[in-house]
């Protein structure tokens, strides 16, 4: 790291790697010249291979020489994190202490000031007002795992961690528009409201729904039932810890429509911009031999969304067409959402959208502009798709693809592919795919083969999603095996540099 930083240092001002102890607040555009850079260096593929290893060796030692009671009382109360990291976002906190600056604010002082931004327009205070005490000490658990920064006794400032659910509106803005936090941002912040409820509650049933008839989960239904519900209530088995947590039987994305809803729909839209960082969808374009595919090759994106991803691709490789799908309403809106030089390449047709589920039969064939009639596309592409849904949804949309496949078309998708905790050591005699990894970490290093903690958003994005959609993320061999279930054989994969992410592409078979 220091090495990258000192080679791209220019002139007198040495480059140096972000301080915790510095917030750097990416909505709001006031840092400091030499911030930027260096934020942006912190991206670079070398800094971010040197960061993860630093971060699974600290994950390991931490673990190995912590008193093993310890360790159990943190993991079984890290709930505790996540309340209070709602808590803070919930309350605007960090911009508050953005405007107060390094100082800081006292807890008396910025409990005050949660209270007018609380008090909306009209200026009435609310119902209940923040406990000055509570918040001290939400604050300084935050502060005890590095969130934030006790800077006095009972004192507290921004730092590098908790700027980064920076919205960049001022306190003001806020009184007066809360519904507008998350508007002209990044939107990270928005992901807090929705991993912090809806997934937090949900995973915290997650072994009373997978073992519903252990007698703690049997007293819980009860417990949730006992008024004004019939006994058959309490016998409903649920499909996911998402369905007991919240009593209903509908899937989460029915259930997120209904009325009552409306501001968990927006703010999972908006926390789905959020996931951006996760994997830069530029990333995609040294992936895979797009080049070598003949002119006018057509590539369908497959719930491709208003089309991100095309868009990005079709700039990159301008000899190619894309045909962005996916459910109706989505795709109705999706040439609007393109303005500039990405609307010509909508209007010019080299980027077109049609409505398909792709949970249902393909037509034989497809319109596409200059191009005609075409039945086998030369790619399909699936981007962040298949994480969403269970194995037997997954084999029927690569089913379908596979159906009108012809001989020479590929199937690329781009997901997190999980690496195992140990050496992948492919001795089962089937071939090791070109590009897989044995470890994430160095040859013959004792760092855990995944990276531990480097990697740790992998899985719990894994747990969420079987949490709250009864899916999951794969590992390469759950890939290739459904896959293989569907008609297409996974040929080689490509990991994205320092990530969870993976490129997989795959073969009619
Ligand atoms: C996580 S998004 C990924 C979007 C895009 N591929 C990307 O990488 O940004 C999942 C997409 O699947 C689409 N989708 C969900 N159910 C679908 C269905 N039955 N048929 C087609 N698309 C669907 C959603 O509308 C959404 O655009």
């Amino acid at each position: 790291m220091e090495r990258v930083y000192a080679e791209r240092s220019q002139g007198t001002t040495p480059l140096d790697y972000p301080s915790l102890d510095v917030p750097y607040y990416q909505n709001a555009a006031n840092h400091s010249p030499e911030a930027e850079p260096a934020e942006k260096l912190a991206s670079d593929p070398a800094v971010v291979t040197a960061a993860n290893q630093i971060v699974a060796a600290c994950g390991q030692l931490a673990a190995s020489v912590h008193r093993p009671f310890f360790s159990l009382m943190e993991g079984l109360m890290s709930g505790h994190i996540v309340a209070s990291i709602q808590f803070l976002e919930a309350t605007n906190t960090v911009e508050i202490l953005r405007e107060a600056g390094p100082e800081g604010v006292h807890v008396n002082e910025l409990a005050r000031r949660i209270d007018v931004l609380a008090s909306g327009q009209d200026g009435t205070a609310p119902a209940e007002p923040v406990d000055p005490d509570k918040l001290g000490h939400i604050l300084r658990l935050l502060a005890t795992f590095h969130w934030i920064r006790e800077v006095r006794p009972d004192v507290f400032a921004n730092n590098r961690l908790s700027s980064i659910i920076d919205s960049g509106k001022t306190p003001e803005q806020l009184r007066i528009a809360p519904s507008k936090k998350y508007d002209g941002t990044d939107c990270v912040a928005a992901l807090v409201p929705m991993k912090s409820d809806d997934f937090f509650k949900s995973i915290a049933h997650m072994t009373d729904a997978l073992l519903p008839d252990r007698e703690r989960a049997i007293s819980l239904r009860k417990l949730l039932y006992q008024r004004g519900q019939s006994d058959s209530a309490t016998n409903v088995k649920y499909k996911t810890p998402f369905n007991l947590a919240f009593r209903t039987e509908l899937g989460y994305f029915e259930w997120l429509e209904l009325p009552e809803n409306k501001t968990r729909l927006r703010d999972f839209g908006v926390g789905m911009t959020g996931t951006r960082p996760w994997e830069i969808v530029e990333n995609i374009i040294g992936t895979f031999a797009w080049k070598d595919l003949s002119k006018d090759s057509v590539v369908v994106d497959v719930g491709g969304g208003v089309g991100s991803t095309s868009v990005v691709l079709a700039h990159a490789y301008p000899h190619l067409r894309f045909v962005v799908e996916d459910r109706k309403q989505v795709v109705e809106i999706a040439p609007s959402v393109w303005s500039g030089e990405h609307a010509e390449l909508v209007k010019s047709g080299r980027v077109s959208f049609r409505p398909q589920d792709f949970l249902q039969p393909r037509p034989p064939s497809i319109e596409v502009s200059v191009v005609g009639s075409v039945s086998s596309p030369a790619v399909f592409l699936i981007r962040g798709c298949t994480h969403n849904w269970p194995d037997e949804s997954v084999r029927t949309i690569l089913r379908h693809l596979r159906n009108a496949a012809g001989s020479t078309t590929k199937l690329f998708i781009v997901d997190m592919v999980l690496a195992h905790a140990c050496y992948n050591d492919y001795d089962d005699n089937r071939e090791a795919i070109p590009g897989a990894e044995r470890t994430l970490a160095p040859e013959g290093s004792p760092l855990l083969a995944n990276l531990g903690r480097a990697s740790a958003s992998g899985y719990l994005l894994d747990l969420s999603m079987m949490a709250v959609l009864g899916a999951k993320e794969r590992t390469l061999r759950e890939i290739s095996a459904l896959a293989l279930s569907a008609g297409w054989k996974v040929s080689r994969m490509a990991r994205a540099s320092g990530s969870v992410w993976a490129y997989i592409t795959a073969e009619p078979f």
